[in-house]
């Protein structure tokens, strides 16, 4: 589904990945963990060409990306989609036209992109918030925006760079709910994390990444995921049992 091959990044003369290959099966939930600077988020992002690699080629659902037109990637990316830590909606349109946007990019028939967007906020359970603008939502709810924006196109692939990362424990597990909802549909995830919680509750296989290189990938028996009590009691508790801030 996803085949890197010897691919290499370099920034400014600094090799952040060196001759990675990595193979994502079709169907799973793939997690990329290491610590800060290992170069995961830039292994994302070398997945849909978003960083264009100096070296080696990138194959997404069959198609070579590296050897592709302009023209051409456009193209493919439709079936490759993504959300990021911090969103990155636009404050100054609606969750629809957030939604909206991605079906204008990729010139989807215009007289069904009302249905499609309304499907898409439908299964993130945003409908109602359709005329809202991103300041008026939580961060759970801008990352559930997101990722109607991402399934809009019906991709195959979905690439989530740090997607919990800015959310509380229980909006994780919520969010975490989506993925996996969407994996269930039959897309694709790949999930680039630092929490070890995240990565360990919903993927099968988890790279782990060092130094711009792969250290190993393991097959991995997902946890499953918990919502965590978010109570003022909860924290409290936390605080104070044994083993705890003030223990
Ligand atoms: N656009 C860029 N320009 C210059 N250097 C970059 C750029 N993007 C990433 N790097 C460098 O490449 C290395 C890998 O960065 P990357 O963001 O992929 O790591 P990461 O594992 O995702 O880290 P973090 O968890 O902190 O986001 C780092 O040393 C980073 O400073």
């Amino acid at each position: 589904m996803i085949a890197l091959h010897n691919v290499s990044k370099v920034f400014s003369g600094y090799r952040a990945i060196q001759s990675v290959s990595l193979t994502v099966h079709k169907g799973e939930i793939h997690g990329i963990i290491g610590a800060s600077g290992a170069g995961k988020s830039t292994l994302l992002r070398l997945m849909n060409l978003l960083e264009i690699p100096e070296e080696g080629k990138v194959e997404v659902n069959g198609q070579m990306l590296t050897s592709l037109s302009g023209k051409e990637l456009r193209q493919a990316r439709k079936s490759i989609g993504m959300i990021f830590q911090h969103f990155n909606l636009v404050a100054n349109k609606t969750v629809y036209d957030n939604v909206e946007i991605s079906l204008q990019l990729s010139k989807f028939q215009r007289s069904k992109r009302k249905e499609r967007v309304s499907e898409c906020l439908r299964f993130v359970g945003l409908e109602q918030f359709k005329d809202k603008y991103p300041a008026q939502l939580s961060g759970g709810q801008k990352q559930r925006v997101a990722i109607a924006r991402a399934l809009a196109n019906h991709p195959q692939v979905l690439l989530c760079d740090e997607p919990t990362s800015s959310l509380d424990p229980n909006t994780t597990a919520e969010i975490l709910g989506v993925l996996k909802d969407i994996n269930q549909l039959g897309v694709t995830i790949v999930i680039v994390s630092h929490e070890m919680e995240v990565i360990r509750s919903i993927c099968n296989r988890v790279t782990v990444m060092a130094d711009g290189q792969i250290y190993d990938t393991v097959t991995a028996e997902p946890t499953g995921i918990e919502p965590i009590e978010n109570s003022p009691e909860y924290f409290i508790e936390q605080l104070t049992k044994a083993g705890g801030a003030n223990a």
